[in-house]
């Protein structure tokens, strides 16, 4: 597989070097097309056109992939559209970058992660309910390499953001996984959001819906308080539901929420989750925009 990188700006030699050995780490020793096509055009795009023009360069059957960044005024985003038929880019970059070069890599070692990690995650349409396109992350879990840089870079999402928090609570069941690996790797204590009647003695406890059910999910009584500064991990937000949940649970007990972290996020509610959300913060760590392309 070839992929060629094609950006609005000069890269210099080391930054386009740079680029291909990320690159071609992600795809596991793939061949990388190592020049750049430059393209002022580009310029003028924001990220929805400029994927569009994406569609243009890698439709041909000689560029299987395409990496195209975009710089604009405030921030780097980036597009990019794979052979495997799925769209997805980066989050703009939160801050104006002081220095450049070393945005520009974290850039490419975003979009080099979100390569390797995307096609690990299943979809299986109409499950558990027709129309729910399920993304299952036992295929990533079940790969070493997959799971070690998946915990890498929720660690790499948390400093970027500046993300602060002295406690970490994961929901059942899948936010566990992913929850205890963060408090690990951040030497943070974890707390179980539970679904319901799992947790002995006094417990508080929140309902929810989400995309495909209605829970409720409960926290040991005690365990929290005024102090504590909550990150709330699972691996996907759908609708916010469980998120909300988690969140109402743990200001119930006058500790305070500093965000929540997902691995994946379900593009079609997205309106949906923004409301039941509201100012509270969500970080994805891989932003699939798109199906189906
Ligand atoms: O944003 P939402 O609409 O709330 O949906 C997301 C939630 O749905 C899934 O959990 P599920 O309730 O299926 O439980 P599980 O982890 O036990 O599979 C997923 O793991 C999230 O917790
Ligand atoms: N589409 C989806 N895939 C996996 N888990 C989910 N939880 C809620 N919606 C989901």
């Amino acid at each position: 597989m070839k992929i060629q990188i094609i950006t609005n700006y000069e890269l210099t030699a080391e930054e386009t070097a740079s680029a291909c050995v990320t690159l071609q780490a992600a795809m596991k020793s793939e061949e990388i097309q190592s020049d750049c096509i430059v393209d002022e055009a580009l310029q003028n795009y924001g990220i929805e056109c400029g994927r569009a023009v994406l569609n243009d360069y890698t439709m041909s059957a000689e560029h299987s992939m395409a990496v195209c960044l975009i710089r604009t005024p405030s921030a780097i985003h980036g597009a990019i559209m794979t052979a495997t038929g799925r769209s997805f880019s980066t989050e703009a970059a939160p801050t104006e970058p002081s220095d450049q070069s070393a945005q520009t890599m974290a850039v490419f070692k975003s979009l080099g992660t979100q390569l390797a990690l995307f096609p690990l995650v299943g979809l299986i349409p109409d499950f558990p309910a027709p129309g729910v396109l399920f993304q299952d992350i036992s295929t990533l879990l079940v790969d070493a390499d997959g799971l070690h840089d998946m915990a890498d870079a929720m660690v790499e999402l948390v400093k970027a953001r500046g993300l602060k928090f002295n406690k970490i609570a994961g929901i059942d069941a899948r936010g566990f996984i992913f929850g205890s690996l963060l408090a690990y790797l951040t030497h943070t204590g974890f707390v179980m959001c539970r679904k319901k009647g799992k947790l002995p003695g006094a417990t508080i406890s929140a309902t929810y819906g989400t995309e495909y059910s209605k829970d409720e999910i409960e926290i040991v009584d005690g365990l929290l308080n005024e102090q504590d500064k909550v990150l709330i991990v699972d691996d996907l937000v759908a609708t916010g539901g469980s998120l909300d949940a988690a969140a109402r649970l743990i200001r119930q007990t006058g500790a305070g929420v500093s965000g929540a972290l997902a691995l994946l996020r379900v593009p079609e509610c997205e309106g949906m989750a923004r409301n039941k959300l509201g100012d509270m913060r969500c970080d994805v760590v891989l932003a699939l925009n798109s199906l189906g392309h």
